[in-house]
């Protein structure tokens, strides 16, 4: 299998003109491609970046996409039939094709030009290796395309990450139980975060929360929550709130004092509590949050999940009916 690096070289090589950028994927693997479209739109000149949820991508194809897009597409199982289409629609239109899989020789990788296999199952920091993966090919997709001035910051940050979660996720199951007792009973809790982490907010909400708990879970960028969502903000309303470690902490910090203003249940989840600054310079910490944030994450959901004798796996539509 061809390295990230390897694989951009190789699509460079062919079509030095790369104008376009597309991620596409469904569900968790939609929200892990998050962080690397939130780099290249934050630090691309010239490149166009685009992400989208799979069949907006098949119905409703981006004008743009053509020989000069490299189209990315993420499944972990690799069968989820819209993103399967997809990797058919971006092949079709002369794109460069890149599939992100856990599962080699899955239908996701028929129709790709190249396949980044990942691991998910073996560790916490495992159930980051698809977001890893991803923002590792759109690091190399900038570097080939426009040069980037923190390269080789990001590329030890990245070496380093999961060597920070699993080591971070020992310590967690205390207060990740603390968390379970005292939101179990609650119907619905608010989900927040910013910048390249809010995407880690939808995640939780939408599939930790909803898919997995049945627990409704709005989800609010920290900016957004002065904006209109604060007026539901009461004594021991709950909310969940990654703290980033990195330029949008101040949103962050905003609205967690707001919340305590008006005694509302919050948790924190906070980068800086896992010291990621001691593995990530401050020009790229940013895009590293995401990852630490996510896989302690995990460790809450999993004692949620306990507290509440609902197993992360049960469903009663996904995968039981036809949809
Ligand atoms: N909760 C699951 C997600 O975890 C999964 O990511 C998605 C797509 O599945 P896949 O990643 O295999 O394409 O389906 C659901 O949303």
């Amino acid at each position: 299998m061809l390295s990230p690096k390897e694989i951009v070289a190789k699509i460079f090589k062919e079509e030095s003109n790369i104008e376009n950028v597309m991620f596409v994927g469904c569900g968790a693997s939609m929200a892990d491609l998050y962080p690397a479209k939130y780099f290249l739109e934050k630090n691309a000149k010239k490149l166009r970046i685009s992400l989208s949820t799979a069949n907006e991508f098949n119905y409703d194809s981006p004008a743009s996409l053509g020989k000069n897009t490299i189209v990315i597409v993420a499944s972990l199982g690799g069968t989820t039939p819209e993103s399967v289409e997809a990797t058919k629609v971006a092949s079709k239109a002369g794109a460069h094709v890149i599939s992100v899989t856990n599962s080699e020789g899955s239908p996701l990788t028929e129709a790709a030009e190249f396949v980044v296999v990942h691991g998910f199952h073996e560790s916490y920091a495992a159930k980051v290796a698809k977001m890893k993966n991803v923002l590792l090919l759109a690091v190399e997709i900038f570097q080939a395309s426009e040069k980037y001035d923190h390269y080789d910051e990001m590329i030890d940050a990245l070496n380093k990450i999961d060597g920070l979660i699993n080591k971070s996720v020992k310590s967690v199951t205390p207060s990740a139980r603390v968390f379970a007792e005292q939101y179990k009973d609650d119907k619905l809790i608010y989900v927040l975060s910013s910048g390249a982490t809010y995407d880690v907010a939808y995640s939780t909400a939408s599939f930790l929360f909803m898919e997995m708990q049945w627990i409704a879970a709005p989800t609010l960028n920290s900016g957004e929550y002065f904006h209109g969502p604060f007026e539901m903000t009461e004594k021991n309303v709950p909310y969940l709130l990654f703290m980033n470690d990195g330029p949008t902490r101040h949103l962050d910090a905003r609205a967690l004092t707001f919340l305590q203003r008006f005694d509302a249940k919050v948790t924190t989840i906070d980068a800086k509590d896992y010291g990621l600054d001691s593995i990530a310079s401050d020009n790229v910490i940013d895009y590293l949050n995401p990852m630490i944030l996510t896989g302690v994450m995990r460790v809450y959901a999993e004692q949620l999940a306990i507290a509440r004798k609902h197993p992360l796996t049960k469903r009663r539509y996904m995968w039981k009916l036809e949809y």
